[in-house]
């Protein structure tokens, strides 16, 4: 299984992930999230990642002088969107920014599932995440799982990846469940709100039998 560990903002954090297998590695640069990392903060870190793991930055609802900001000094690989963009709004980042885009959806009912067939149209990757509570101010990164038997049998022609309270001790429950060959978290590794710890990275990765693929490539959707 493919990894993200998301809300990375430490060099042993890093290094834990990178080094039990991690294929992607995710920073936040959504300013009402306690895993907020500085423009100079994400450049350091992304300098310890080797190449073949891909570095994620993470928006809400960004314009494209907020993406440049970051991009001009952090060398990322992909962006995902985790706002209300709409899918004209993933075209056009894609577009104007030259990376490849995941958009990340939440699901509460089925109701929900008809978005993730418009988006996989226009995304490199969609990312199925819970819905936030409602009111909240921080739409990811809550901990909060979702009826994962919605996502039985649906496949998408693109990558894509399982995210909402995942864990050390439902990730292979949650796969089975809904087919997911790649996962994403970051309250699951977490000692406390916005701290990593890198005893909990290590044994989700170990749980999640975590895959890295070889050589990098440059292909849309990556790895
Ligand atoms: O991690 C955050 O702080 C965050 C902020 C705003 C949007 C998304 C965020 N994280 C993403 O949320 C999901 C699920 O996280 P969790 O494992 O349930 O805590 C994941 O995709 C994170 O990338």
């Amino acid at each position: 299984m493919k990894v993200k560990i998301c809300g990375l903002s430490t060099p042993d954090t890093i290094a834990a992930a990178v080094e039990g297998g991690a294929a992607y590695v995710g920073f936040v640069f959504f300013e009402k999230s306690s895993r907020l990392v500085s423009v100079d903060t994400a450049r350091a870190l992304a300098a310890d990642v080797p190449p073949g793991v891909v570095k994620v930055g993470l928006f809400v609802n960004p314009d494209d002088a907020a993406l440049e900001a970051v991009l001009d000094t952090v060398p990322l690989d992909m962006i995902q969107l985790h706002g209300a963009e709409p899918p004209e709004r993933v075209v056009e980042v894609r577009g104007t920014h030259g990376l490849p885009v995941m958009k990340a959806l939440g699901l509460r009912d089925e109701s929900d599932l008809t978005a993730l067939d418009t988006y996989a149209e226009v995304a490199d990757q969609i990312l199925v995440d819970a819905k936030p509570p409602a009111g909240g101010e921080v739409p990811g990164g809550n901990g909060l799982a979702f009826d994962w038997r919605l996502l039985s049998g649906r496949r998408w022609p693109l990558p894509w990846m399982l995210a909402g309270g995942l864990e050390a001790d439902n990730v292979q429950r949650a796969a089975n469940l809904t087919g997911a060959t790649q996962v994403d978290l970051s309250s699951g590794v977490e000692s406390a709100p916005g701290v990593k710890d890198p005893a909990l990275i290590r044994a989700f990765l170990k749980a999640a039998g975590a895959e890295r693929p070889g050589p990098p490539h440059d292909g849309p959707g990556l790895p």
